[in-house]
């Protein structure tokens, strides 16, 4: 994959803000924002015909502006709205399970949260990985322990050229840190959904991702 596409990776469900979901993704995509995952879990999560909608909504936003658009967790939901890739974690599908079902050309990241899991999500074939948390976290009830940036350090020295988003708990002021330590890029939530401004702060996070980033 263009390992830019993960520069700034906005994910979005309808429980992660206050206002219109379809109004903050927009601006986020006004901003900037590199690669969408539209996330529907947890309290208050549409289910069936209404996340389904909500997803085709999103997607058709996204094209708009020329932004891949993922689904987590959910593959048959991801093929139904003929997305463009899938975030697969350590308990959901498998890799296998996943390639099996969705076209060649779709994106597939995998969750890992230390260097083992990394190391087998490359050898699996993931597109990339989302490497987290980086730090705590009020968005994901059952994150695991922290990180920091030297956990995504240890990760990318074990890695190699896989690329690499850093995610969970993840501010502006992270973004250098983060990428100095080997991330491609970052993906975050409340800091674009719950922000005043998304389409103000998802342009910072790109302006942040895009200084810093390495030689292609
Ligand atoms: C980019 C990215 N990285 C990690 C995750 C977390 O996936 P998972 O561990 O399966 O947890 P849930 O998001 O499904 O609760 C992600 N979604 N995206
Ligand atoms: C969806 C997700 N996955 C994580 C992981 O560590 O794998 S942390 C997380 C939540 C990210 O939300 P926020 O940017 O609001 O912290
Ligand atoms: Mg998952």
């Amino acid at each position: 994959m263009k390992r830019d596409l993960l520069q700034v990776y906005f994910i979005l469900g309808s429980n992660n803000t206050e206002e219109d979901p379809l109004y903050v993704l927009e601006e986020a995509l006004k901003g900037g924002i590199t690669l969408f995952q539209f996330r529907e879990k947890g309290r208050g999560a549409l289910e069936g015909v209404a996340k389904k909608q909500l997803a085709i909504q999103m997607k058709e936003l996204c094209h708009q502006y020329r932004v891949p658009f993922l689904v987590n967790d959910d593959v048959p939901l991801a093929l139904g709205v003929e997305a463009d890739g899938v975030h697969v974690g350590q308990d959901d599908m498998s890799i296998h399970e996943v390639r099996k079902m969705v076209p060649s050309n779709w994106l597939v990241g995998v969750s890992s949260t230390n260097a083992e899991e990394a190391i087998q999500a490359k050898k699996d074939g993931a597109d990339y990985i989302g490497v987290g948390p980086i730090n705590s976290t009020n968005t994901k009830t059952d994150a695991k322990q922290p990180i920091g940036a030297e956990g995504l350090q240890e990760i990318r020295e074990r890695v190699g050229d896989l690329p690499i988003v850093a995610i969970g708990g993840i501010r502006l002021g992270h973004v250098i840190r983060l990428v100095q330590s080997g991330a491609d890029g970052v993906s975050v939530i409340s800091a674009i959904s719950q922000s005043v401004n998304p389409r103000t702060t998802a342009g910072a996070f790109l302006k942040h991702a895009n200084y810093y980033s390495r030689e292609q």
